[in-house]
């Protein structure tokens, strides 16, 4: 039953009544975990022991070791959802899992939580194995896509109702509250019923629940903007950015969207066909894409990719040489240099790594331009600001600084010799 559908008369029923078995996958509830008072030695009406709980009581590193995923028992491994991989996630940094439809973000969310019991590999939280235990003994939050509420409660009683199942006295209670309220800017609804509430608003106290425990070992996040209005999106990040660096929360947070995950992690890991291609900061993903497909995937428009040719010599674009050298296997069969939009500029003057090339378009995006420019037959953007005014003529000549010019080699980055 969806906690939404009506109030728990307690905290046991709640857990009961929030359980993530008993709901699909992506879309439920939000499932917390045991409380305290289960290891204590109450019964919270789960079917492990309390020596299969997780007893952690802070925000913890979580470690995925050697852990891939099969749906279908017996499928070769080049088929499963999740490919073996080894991952940490500090504890207290938010993290984004970021990738196309498909490419295993929830399944490696899923498993994390508990929901999915990974084919192979170990989870640990805090260095303790966790992967045999289910959900709710893992002491984790989550905040799903769609909102999950008690309807009939005031946003009040939302928000104090995982720390009153804690055993919470009633001033440290209304302290937390009233923090995590102003953070999220419902304070001034906290005495309103939550069922009038916009799909915005109750979203918000879903992620307000997920993050009012300090007890917990990781916030986990699964596309939570997904049901918000597109104009309130960005008010939702920042104010999500701002409490994550207020509690300061480990979160993992999953997206299919490369802006919101940029504007809101710390770090990213950006996933493709059940495998992590590369994990960074916001900045290290743009300025060096480890691989074509995280160049492509990230940044508005995409990094540029050119092929470039070999002799003798040097490299060479369109018959003119790079004034770089770099050491690339001879096996290789096909090398091209990526170069971000925003570096990318049309000149006046001839000279190194500037070559002559036919603007084809010109596209507005707000302050900024971004030029389409055909070089060596290959086309170029180059992103730059309004007031730097647009060429005259089709003939241009861009230049491609050397410092912002990098090397890949069969789609994957080389490392400068
Ligand atoms: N319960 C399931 N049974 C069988 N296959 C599944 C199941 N859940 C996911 N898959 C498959 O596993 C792969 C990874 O799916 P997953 O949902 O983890 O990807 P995702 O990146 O989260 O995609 P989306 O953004 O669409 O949710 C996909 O090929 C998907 O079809």
């Amino acid at each position: 039953m969806w906690p939404s559908a009506r109030s728990p008369s307690s905290c046991r029923s709640r857990a009961s009544t929030t359980s993530p078995s008993a709901t699909s996958s992506s879309s439920g509830s939000v499932p917390t975990g045991c409380s305290p008072s289960t290891s204590r030695g109450r019964s919270c009406g789960h079917p492990h022991t309390i020596s299969l709980q997780w007893k952690g009581v802070d925000m913890a590193q979580l470690d995925i070791v050697d852990v891939g995923h099969a749906y279908a028992p017996g499928a070769e491994e080049e088929r499963w959802a999740l490919k073996p991989l080894k991952l940490t996630f500090e504890s207290g940094r938010t993290y984004a899992l970021v990738g196309p439809s498909g490419c295993g973000k929830t399944t490696l969310l899923n498993i994390l939580s508990g929901l999915v019991r990974p084919s192979r590999g170990r989870v640990l939280f805090d260095g303790v194995d966790v992967t045999p235990l289910p959900t709710k003994a893992r002491n984790i939050a989550q905040v799903f896509q769609f909102p999950v509420i008690y309807k009939s409660m005031t946003v009040y009683d939302n928000l104090a109702f995982p720390l009153q199942c804690r055993r919470w006295d009633k001033a440290r209670v209304d302290s937390k509250v009233r923090q995590v309220a102003e953070a999220l800017d419902l304070h001034d609804r906290l005495k309103q019923p939550a069922r009038g509430l916009t799909a915005d608003d109750k979203q918000l106290i879903s992620l307000g629940r997920g993050l009012v425990r300090d007890d917990v070992a990781a916030v986990l996040m699964d596309e939570p903007l997904t049901v918000i209005d597109p104009q309130l999106k960005h008010s939702l990040r920042r104010r999500i950015r701002e409490i994550t660096e207020q509690f300061r929360p480990t979160v993992i947070y999953v997206t299919h969207d490369q802006y919101e995950a940029m504007s809101f992690a710390q770090e990213l890991i950006v996933m493709k066909d059940g495998r992590a291609v590369q994990q960074g900061t916001p900045e290290q993903l743009f300025e060096a894409p480890s691989a074509t497909y995280v160049g492509y995937f990230i940044g508005s428009p995409a990094m540029n990719f050119l092929t470039v040719d070999r002799g003798d010599g040097p490299f060479v674009l369109g018959g003119r040489p790079l004034s770089f050298a770099w050491d690339i296997p001879r096996s290789t069969a096909e090398v091209q240099v990526g170069v971000r939009p925003e570096y990318v500029k049309i000149v006046t003057d001839p000279g190194p790594n500037t070559f002559p090339g036919r603007l084809r378009s010109v596209s507005d995006h707000g302050a900024q331009r971004v030029l389409e420019v055909e070089v060596a037959g290959q086309p170029v953007k180059a992103k730059m600001p309004r007031e730097e005014g647009v060429p005259v003529g089709e003939e241009v000549l861009v230049h491609l600084p050397r410092a912002k010019v990098l090397p890949y080699a069969d789609g994957t980055l080389v490392l400068r010799s």
